[in-house]
């Protein structure tokens, strides 16, 4: 365990008050201001030039633990998650045992716990072992220690409509979300693995129409409206859901969504080198595509930020093209890209992030413990943040087990400097502290 010091981080420019100084006694944000003195017995650290944001929470990272710990474990994914600013992450259900019970998701929850670096949400899955037949135990989930209020089958759709609807009606009872991974199978089956376009035409890879993920959107959006109950939409990719989206809240529907950082940057062509690091689901679109979500972030009518990491292991993803599994790693880079894509070129202010990257996942997951800002009296739960740097990202510095980074090689302005879990210094100048 990181000793619990006390600390006064100074010179920064605080999100939500602009201030400088944040006190930190006791775990908790003791006081925030300009100008403060250090007190005897408190280690100052200097964040002059630093952003300090709310510790970031994300509502989709894959741990792969239990089962596939050759590609991450619950200790190395919450080490990047520290690395990465993040002191929340929700836990994915597409593990081996499947997350589909109290047993499980409470042993999942424990692990995080023991390691200690970021708070760990298990996901519970809404069906049985994930295979879109039965439902899970939904409630035995929400009632146990630990408190699942977030459901989803992500890596696969919930296609059955009736099993969505009687999910949706379900988790009223305690307040639950169900967060669709929205790809209909048979419009982009398991092979599909490019989006569809000029692209996949001329690679000969088999195409990913983003209708595939519209229809499930605007179904589920509809169950949403009928049920009175609340969807979330894992991944958002395209123009269509985005325009989706805009009706459906416009409509009041209690719908609300993610995006990537990968799908905020990265594009289709990026597949012409037939890379597998690039292989993930929903897939790489195209310009526009990337335009319209990067525009409904900025206007809040995507909601949050999510990473969607997804470590695998060398033999998983060192395949040709169409062998290689879905998916890339996020924890580590995800700041860094929004800093990049949205608020250099002056898209999105620091205080919009803080509300996407922390603020409105906390409240979609109903997280209380987390999300509250940057206020005296709060968890000390802040993400230091360093605008002023240029970094070229290399794989081999991930505190990831796994090496399917998509942006080695790229370059990205601003890293995080430090991060502090409830007044703990879980990771500073490229170390994590366990
Ligand atoms: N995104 C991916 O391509 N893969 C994810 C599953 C998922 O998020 O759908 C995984 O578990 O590897
Ligand atoms: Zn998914
Ligand atoms: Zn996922």
């Amino acid at each position: 365990m990181a000793s619990t010091t006390d600390y006064l981080i100074t010179g920064a420019d605080v999100v939500g008050s602009g201030a400088a100084d944040i006190l930190v006694r006791d775990g908790r944000i003791a006081e925030i201001g300009t100008g403060l003195d250090v007190p005897s017995g408190i280690e100052r650290v200097d964040a002059d030039g630093l952003v300090a944001l709310p510790g970031l929470v994300d509502l989709h990272t894959h741990l792969r633990e239990p089962g596939r710990e050759d590609a991450e474990t619950i200790r190395t994914g919450s080490a990047a998650a520290a690395a990465g600013g993040f002191t929340a992450v929700f836990a994915m259900a597409n593990t081996n045992p499947v997350t589909d019970t109290a047993e499980a998701a409470e042993r999942i929850a424990e692990l995080g716990e023991r390691v200690g670096l970021v708070d760990v949400h298990p996901v519970g899955a809404v069906t049985k072992s994930l295979a879109g037949e039965e439902l899970a135990e939904l409630g035995l989930m929400a009632r146990s220690r630990a408190q699942v209020r977030v459901f989803s089958d992500d890596g696969k759709c919930v296609h059955d409509a009736r099993l969505m609807r009687r999910a949706l009606e379900y988790v009223k009872a305690f307040d639950g979300v169900v967060t669709q991974h929205a790809q209909d199978p048979l419009l982009a089956d398991g092979s599909a693995c490019c989006h569809e376009g000029e692209v996949s035409g001329r690679l000969g890879l088999p195409g990913w129409p983003g209708v595939a993920e519209e229809v499930i959107v605007a179904r589920d959006v509809m169950l949403a409206r009928h049920t009175g109950s609340r969807v979330h939409i894992a991944h958002a990719s395209t123009a269509g859901t985005v325009e989706v989206l805009r009706w459906a809240k416009s409509l009041g529907i209690d719908v609300t969504a993610e995006v990537t950082p990968h799908h905020l940057m990265l594009e289709t062509d990026l597949l012409a080198g037939y890379d597998p690091v690039f292989k993930v689901n929903p897939p790489l679109r195209p310009a526009e595509d990337i335009e319209a979500v990067r525009e409904a972030l900025a206007d809040g009518t995507i909601d949050a930020v999510a990473t969607d990491h997804a470590p695998h292991a060398r033999h998983d993803k060192e395949h040709a093209f169409a062998d290689a599994a879905f998916g890339m790693l996020g924890l580590e880079q995800a700041l860094a890209v929004l800093h990049t894509t949205m608020v250099e070129p002056g898209r999105m202010t620091w205080a919009q992030v803080a509300e996407a990257t922390s603020a409105r996942p906390a409240r979609i997951a109903r997280l209380t413990s987390q999300g509250g800002g940057l206020v005296a009296g709060a968890p000390a739960n802040i993400t230091l943040f360093d605008p002023a740097v240029t970094n070229v990202v290399d794989r081999e510095e991930s505190k990831s087990l796994s090496r399917n980074n998509p942006w080695h090689g790229h370059t990205l302005k601003g890293a995080v400097a430090a991060t502090f879990l409830r007044g703990r210094r879980t990771f500073a100048n490229g170390e994590v502290h366990q």
